[in-house]
């Protein structure tokens, strides 16, 4: 198996001028290294090129549009998050849901750039009808543990159980991430043991006071 994906979302959580941005950058870069772990973060679209020019990560836009450059005023488009040094992008976050139609157009703008994709879902269904799009990877995040510190892994594994064989079920060998509240190491081991391929969080990373410690303790138990 492939290493599995860390991959922290930085959401809309951190103000000013990058600075918090780029503290839990260097977490993750640092983290990453020592452990082998693939560690990615998403960070918000202002902060992609002046973290991509100081640091050695994966990085991923929060969101991307289905459009390519034009008339499309308030876009975020494939090309402009791939110049600015992501390499791969959410698509269909809770936080920011698109139509179906949306979704497709943004796998194939992703394709188009050479970024990687990671479709989330709210539940089985939604998660088989992802897969069908053959992203790579599918994350699943049930709405109501998002940022409460519930871990799915704890409160819900059988929703992560059921996601993975429905995407399995669709696309043979499709990778799943999970998320929603998780912040230990024994959260990742146990979606990993539900056969995930990784984590996506936010608040456990982004609001410690020692984010490094936390990714520490998160790849732990790989
Ligand atoms: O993108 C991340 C997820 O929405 C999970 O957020 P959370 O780790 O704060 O629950």
């Amino acid at each position: 198996m492939a290493s599995p994906l860390i991959l922290v979302n930085l959401k809309a959580y951190l103000e000013g001028m990058g600075e918090g941005a780029a503290r839990i950058a260097a977490a993750a870069e640092e983290v990453g290294a020592e452990s082998g772990v693939t560690i990615a973060v998403a960070p918000a679209p202002t902060d992609l090129q002046p973290l991509s020019a100081r640091f050695n990560l994966p990085l991923y836009a929060q969101h991307i549009d289905g459009v390519s450059a034009g008339a499309h005023t308030g876009h975020v488009t494939a090309e402009q998050v791939r110049a600015a040094g992501a390499t791969g992008t959410l698509i269909n976050h809770s936080e920011r849901r698109l139509t179906l139609a949306g979704i497709e157009a943004s796998v194939a703008a992703a394709r188009r750039s050479d970024l990687r994709t990671v479709i989330c879902t709210n539940n089985e269904a939604t998660t088989a009808a992802a897969a069908a799009l053959a992203p790579d990877y599918v994350a699943i995040e049930p709405p109501e543990l998002i940022g409460t510190g519930v871990s799915v892994s704890k409160a819900d594994p059988g929703i992560i159980e059921r996601s993975v064989a429905a995407a399995q079920g669709v696309n043979p060998g499709m990778r799943v991430l999970t998320g929603a509240g998780i912040s230990t190491g024994e959260c990742v081991r146990i979606a990993l043991e539900l056969g995930t391929d990784g984590v996506l969080l936010a608040s456990g990373v982004v609001k410690a006071k020692d984010p490094a410690a936390v990714l520490r303790d998160l790849v732990s138990q790989i």
